[in-house]
C-alpha cells in the first residue's frame, strides 16, 4: 500500500508533513458510508479518473491498476466502507499533487544502494578499526501499522516523493567494515506526534544515538579528532559536532536524512576524515579527479591498494611528465641536505643519521601549476586542501637514503618539545596522510620501502631486503595513511627510502596531509 501516516485512517483531516501543510490542505466532511460507496462504484465506473487516483495513491507500486473491473470496483467499495479511508485517500492525492514531488530544498548525493556488488567495495574479510559502512533504506507506516520498504524507485519523481514520505529507516550497520556473516539490522522509526497527528520524519539525533550505540563511536577526545560520514565516493555528509540547522533547508535534520536515503550506502570514520577502504591487496577503484579549473571537469583514475595494514594505494598517471619536471626545476636552487624531526631521544645528533637526501619546501602560492596539483592531491584524498602541508620535494643521488620512520608525531617521543607538542595538540592533530610523487623513474634502488607491510616485524630499519618495496616511476603517486580510519596512530606506516643505485636519481616528493585544518596553504 501507499504511504501512509497512522492515524489517517481514522481522520477524516489528512495528516501532513508539517501543520502548516496541514492547514493548507482540503477539508472534506465525512459523508455517510452508504453514499460514499455509491460513489466509489460510479468512480470505478468511470475508469480514467478512478484509474489516475488508484495510480496516483501507489503509483510506485502499480498493482492496483492492473486488476480487472470487477475487482476495482469492489475495491473501491470495501474502501469506501473502511469508514472515511476513500475520502482520506482523495484528498491525500490532492495533498501530494501539491507536496509530494515538491523539489527539496537541497542536492542530494548519488545513489549507492546496498546491493552486494556495491558492499563488496566496501567490506573488508578482517575489520578495520574505525571505518564503518552503514545503508540506510526508507521505509513508511502502511495503514495496517506495520512499516514497509518503498520499492525501488526508477525517476527523480518518484525518489523525491520517496523523500517526501518516509517516516522511518531501515539500518544495516557493518562495524569496521567487516564482511562479518551476522549482520546487524535496526529499524529506527520517527516519532508519533499527538500534536501533529501523524508520525514525524525520523530525527537525525535518534540516528546519532543509535550510531552512537551500535558502532561504538566515541566522542570527540583529547587524541582525537570528531567522527564524521561520508557518501561512498567520499563526500563529507555531516559530522559529529556540526550543528544541525532548524526548519527544512539545507544542514537541517531533513537535509541530513534525506541525503542519507538518498545515498543508500554512507560510510562513517571514526577520525573524522576520508580514507579509500582498501578492501584487499590488489582492489582497485576508479574514482572521479576534479581539475581545479570546474571548465575542465573531471576525469576518471584508478586508484589500486598495495598493502591494507599500513594501508598504501598506489595511481598511475597522476601527474604528468612536464609537470614532473617542472617541480625538479622549481626546487633545485633551494635544495639542501634534509633535516628530520628530533625526537627527545635524538637531540644532538645530525639529520645524516637517519637520512642523506636533499630537499626544499614549494609554496604554491602564485604557481598555477603547483596550486592545480595541490587542489588535484585534495580531490584525490577527499580531504581538503587547507589540511596540507606545502610540498616537500626530494633529491637522492647514488647511495642517498631515509631510513624507516614515521611521518607522524607520536607526542611521547616529543615530550621535552614544546614546539612539536603544542602544534600537535598533544596528539589530537596529526600528519594523517601522505601523497607521495614520484618525479622520476629510477632503474636502481630508490624504492619506498614498508617493512611492516603484511603483519612483518622489521628487523632493521636500514633493511630493504623485505616488506612492500615500491618503485619510483614519473608521474605515479602513492597515498598512505600514518593514522588508521579510527584516528590513531598507525605504527604499521613506518616507511623509508633505499639507497639509490649508481648512475640513477630520484627525484620525488610529498604531499603530507593532517587530520585537520592547518595554517600551512591559503
Ligand atoms: O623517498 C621516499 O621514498 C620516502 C620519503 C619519505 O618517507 C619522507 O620524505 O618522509
Ligand atoms: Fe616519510
Amino acid at each position: 500500500m501507499a504511504p501512509s501516516k497512522k492515524k489517517a485512517e481514522s481522520s477524516s483531516e489528512v495528516s501532513s508533513k508539517s501543520k502548516d501543510e496541514k492547514k493548507s490542505s482540503p477539508k472534506i466532511s465525512p459523508l455517510p458510508s452508504i453514499a460514499i460507496a455509491v460513489v466509489a462504484f460510479l468512480g470505478g465506473l468511470l475508469t480514467p479518473p478512478a484509474l489516475h487516483m488508484l495510480r496516483h495513491q501507489d503509483d510506485v507500486n502499480s498493482r492496483f491498476v492492473n486488476v480487472s473491473f470487477m475487482d476495482r470496483q469492489i475495491i473501491c467499495i470495501l474502501l469506501a466502507l473502511k469508514k472515511n479511508a476513500f475520502l482520506t485517500m482523495l484528498a491525500r492525492r490532492d495533498r501530494s499533487t501539491s507536496s509530494s514531488y515538491a523539489p527539496l530544498p537541497f542536492p542530494l548525493p548519488k545513489h549507492t544502494p546496498c546491493t552486494s556488488s556495491n558492499l563488496d567495495n566496501f567490506l573488508h574479510a578482517a575489520p578495520v578499526s574505525g571505518l564503518h559502512v552503514v545503508c540506510v533504506e526508507p521505509m513508511y507506516l502502511g495503514v495496517d501499522g506495520k512499516d514497509h520498504m518503498f520499492p525501488q524507485w526508477s525517476d527523480s519523481r518518484q525518489q523525491q516523493k520517496m523523500l517526501n514520505q518516509f517516516n522511518s529507516v531501515r539500518i544495516t550497520l557493518y562495524k569496521n567494515s567487516h564482511a562479518a556473516p551476522t549482520i546487524n539490522t535496526v529499524v529506527l522509526r520517527g516519532e508519533d506526534s499527538e500534536d501533529v497527528g501523524e508520525r514525524l520524519p525520523v530525527a537525525w539525533n535518534n540516528v546519532k544515538s543509535l550510531l552512537y550505540m551500535e558502532l561504538g563511536l566515541l566522542h570527540e577526545g583529547s587524541q582525537q579528532q570528531p567522527w564524521a560520514i561520508f557518501t561512498p565516493s567520499g563526500e563529507r555528509m555531516i559530522g559529529e559536532l556540526d550543528e544541525v540547522t532548524n526548519g527544512d533547508g539545507v544542514g537541517s535534520s531533513r537535509h541530513i536524512m534525506s541525503s542519507f536515503v538518498a545515498s543508500g550506502m554512507v560510510v562513517v570514520a571514526q577520525g573524522g576524515n576520508w580514507l579509500w577502504p582498501g578492501v584487499r591487496e590488489g582492489f582497485q577503484r576508479t574514482i572521479k579527479l576534479a581539475s581545479s579549473d570546474d571548465a575542465a571537469g573531471s576525469r576518471n583514475i584508478t586508484i589500486e591498494t598495495l598493502s591494507l595494514k599500513p594501508l598504501v594505494l598506489s595511481v598511475k598517471g597522476f601527474l604528468t611528465d612536464d609537470e614532473c619536471d617542472y617541480i625538479a626545476k622549481q626546487a633545485e636552487p633551494t635544495l639542501q641536505y634534509s633535516g628530520v624531526s628530533l625526537k627527545d631521544a635524538d637531540v644532538g645528533k645530525a639529520a645524516s643519521n637517519w637520512r642523506t637526501s636533499q630537499s626544499t619546501f614549494l609554496s604554491a602560492q602564485g604557481d598555477q601549476i603547483l596550486t592545480d596539483i595541490e587542489h588535484r592531491t585534495a580531490s584525490l584524498t577527499r580531504v581538503p586542501r587547507s589540511h596540507q602541508e606545502h610540498v616537500q620535494v626530494l633529491r637522492y643521488g647514488h647511495t642517498e637514503k631515509y631510513d624507516a620512520h614515521h611521518d607522524y608525531f607520536d607526542p611521547e617521543s616529543y615530550r621535552s618539545d614544546q614546539n612539536t607538542l603544542s602544534l600537535i595538540q598533544y596528539g589530537k592533530k596529526n600528519r594523517f596522510a601522505t601523497v607521495f610523487w614520484y618525479l622520476t623513474d629510477v632503474e636502481d634502488g630508490g624504492h619506498t620501502i614498508f617493512p611492516r607491510a603484511g603483519g612483518l616485524r622489521e628487523v632493521s630499519y636500514t633493511d630493504c631486503s623485505r616488506g612492500l618495496k615500491v618503485k619510483p616511476q614519473k608521474g605515479k603517486v602513492i597515498i598512505f595513511y600514518s593514522l588508521d580510519a579510527s584516528g590513531a596512530r598507525d605504527p604499521s606506516s613506518l616507511h623509508g627510502a633505499c639507497p639509490v643505485g649508481e648512475g640513477n636519481v630520484k627525484w620525488a616528493a610529498n604531499k603530507w596531509i593532517w587530520n585537520a585544518p592547518m595554517a600551512y596553504v591559503s
